[in-house]
């Protein structure tokens, strides 16, 4: 099982979600940005480290948000959502194609990765 983090990013009440590149598994899908956890790593330096390789910025990691498990076609995951907060550094595209900040009730409209589903709902329905 690939044990993956995620980051929530919120800032002025809206979330931070990014699209997978071209040639990625599960291209064009949306999701909260971050990646697998390597050996020896706890799941916050894990999301630190992959939001500073992806998107150029230094993160807080706050409060555990979700858990969410998807069997893929290629492999099943396990993935934990974490509230964190932006400290530092402009935003920029290493990896995705694209980057948004959207409101609980936009999220509806993405094509969010399978696994991340349970997650943008969560996050819409704290806004209703
Ligand atoms: N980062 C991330 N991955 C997700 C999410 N939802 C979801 O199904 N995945 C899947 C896609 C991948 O199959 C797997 C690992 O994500 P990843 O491709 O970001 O891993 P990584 O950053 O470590 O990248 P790499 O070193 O393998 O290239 O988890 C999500 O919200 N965030
Ligand atoms: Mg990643």
């Amino acid at each position: 099982m690939k044990e993956v983090t995620a980051a929530i990013i919120v800032r002025d009440g809206r979330v931070l979600i990014t699209q997978r590149a071209p040639g990625e598994n599960l291209a064009g899908k949306w999701e909260f940005p971050g990646g697998k956890i390597e050996a020896g790593e706890t799941p916050e330096e894990c999301l630190k480290r992959e939001i500073k390789e992806e998107l150029n910025v230094d993160i807080e990691v706050l409060s555990f948000f979700g858990q969410s498990s998807y069997e893929y076609d290629s492999g099943t995951i396990r993935l934990k959502a974490f509230y964190c907060r932006w400290i530092a550094g402009d935003f920029s595209l290493r990896v995705h194609s694209r980057l948004e900040w959207v409101t609980g009730r936009e999220l509806e409209r993405y094509d969010f990765a399978a696994a991340d589903i349970p997650f943008a709902q969560k996050l819409s329905s704290l806004e209703k």
